[in-house]
């Protein structure tokens, strides 16, 4: 079975795949200082209680943090017995082309959203992903990542004013009711809230008049569905993006050794 594992900033998140559907997945504070046999005490404990009894032969890896990965390699090493594929390096191949400036280390996570929104809708996509930072990845006709934005996450957004403004404080987003708040919190909800908004039809709106072609919109994260609930601002929802690509660059790099 294939244990696919994305690492973002903030969390970390593990999933079970066993060839046809996710089984299982959990996730973690990213941290890197967690030793191997910590992820796997923590791993078996919540197999065993999902009555989950499957042998784990194949890995792959997508962090944006790169010091977590060698922990994750040993995690492999010792108690899978398996070398992992980690997305970035030379030996784990993409089926998509990458066209950036030369030099720049592309986030691994935004290749492997491109892939699986290549791999179900075809070229010409934006994938709108609500992380640590929102990115707006551009698949071209043929799959290749062409570039994209990154913006400060919305949980970033929130937490840098609490900690640049002595009388903000820290606050969870949500949907005002109005643009017009009339306390502290619902003013800062506003701003986050409705410039989000903003930022994202901005965003696609400009995207596509650059490419100058239809492009689809793809989100994924979890924040996602609390903006398209205010505003139709994507095209689809796909919560399993990123653990979805994780299994088509495994299949692909099995089938081309
Ligand atoms: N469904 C959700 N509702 C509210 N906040 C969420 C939800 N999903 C993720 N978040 C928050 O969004 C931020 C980004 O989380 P995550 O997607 O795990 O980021 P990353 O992939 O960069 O680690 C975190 O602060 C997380 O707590
Ligand atoms: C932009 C990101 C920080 C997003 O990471 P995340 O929010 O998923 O943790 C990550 O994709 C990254 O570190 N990228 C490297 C620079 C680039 O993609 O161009
Ligand atoms: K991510």
């Amino acid at each position: 079975m294939l244990l696919t594992i994305d690492c973002g900033n903030t969390n970390t998140a593990f999933a079970i795949w066993d060839g046809s559907i996710f089984v299982a997945n959990w996730r973690c504070a990213t941290q890197h200082q967690r030793t191997a046999d910590e992820y796997y005490t923590w791993l078996r404990t919540l197999m065993n209680l999902n009555n989950i009894d499957v042998a784990i032969t194949d890995v792959i890896i997508s962090s944006t943090v790169p010091r977590v990965v060698f922990n994750l390699r040993v995690l492999c090493d010792r108690y899978f017995s398996t070398r992992p594929y980690v997305v970035g390096k030379p030996e784990t191949k993409l089926p998509v082309g990458v066209r950036v400036d030369a030099g720049t280390q592309v986030g691994p996570d935004r290749l492997v959203n491109t892939v699986a929104g290549f791999g179900r809708h075809g070229g010409d996509l934006i994938i709108v992903d609500f992380g640590t930072a929102t990115t707006f990845d551009v698949a071209d006709t043929d799959g290749a990542y062409i570039g994209g934005v990154i913006a400060p996450g919305v949980n970033l957004s929130l937490e840098a004013l609490h900690m640049a403004a002595a009388a903000l404080p820290h606050v969870d987003i949500t949907q005002p009711q109005r643009v017009v708040g009339t306390n502290t919190v619902a003013c800062m909800q506003s701003g986050v809230f409705w410039g989000y908004v903003g930022l994202i039809k901005e965003i696609t709106a400009r995207i596509r008049a650059e490419r100058d072609r239809p492009m689809k919109v793809i989100a994924t994260g979890g924040l996602a569905p609390l903006f398209q609930q205010a505003e139709d601002l994507f095209d689809t929802y796909e919560d399993d993006l990123t653990m979805h690509g994780l299994t088509v660059i495994h299949s692909y790099n099995k089938e081309n050794p």
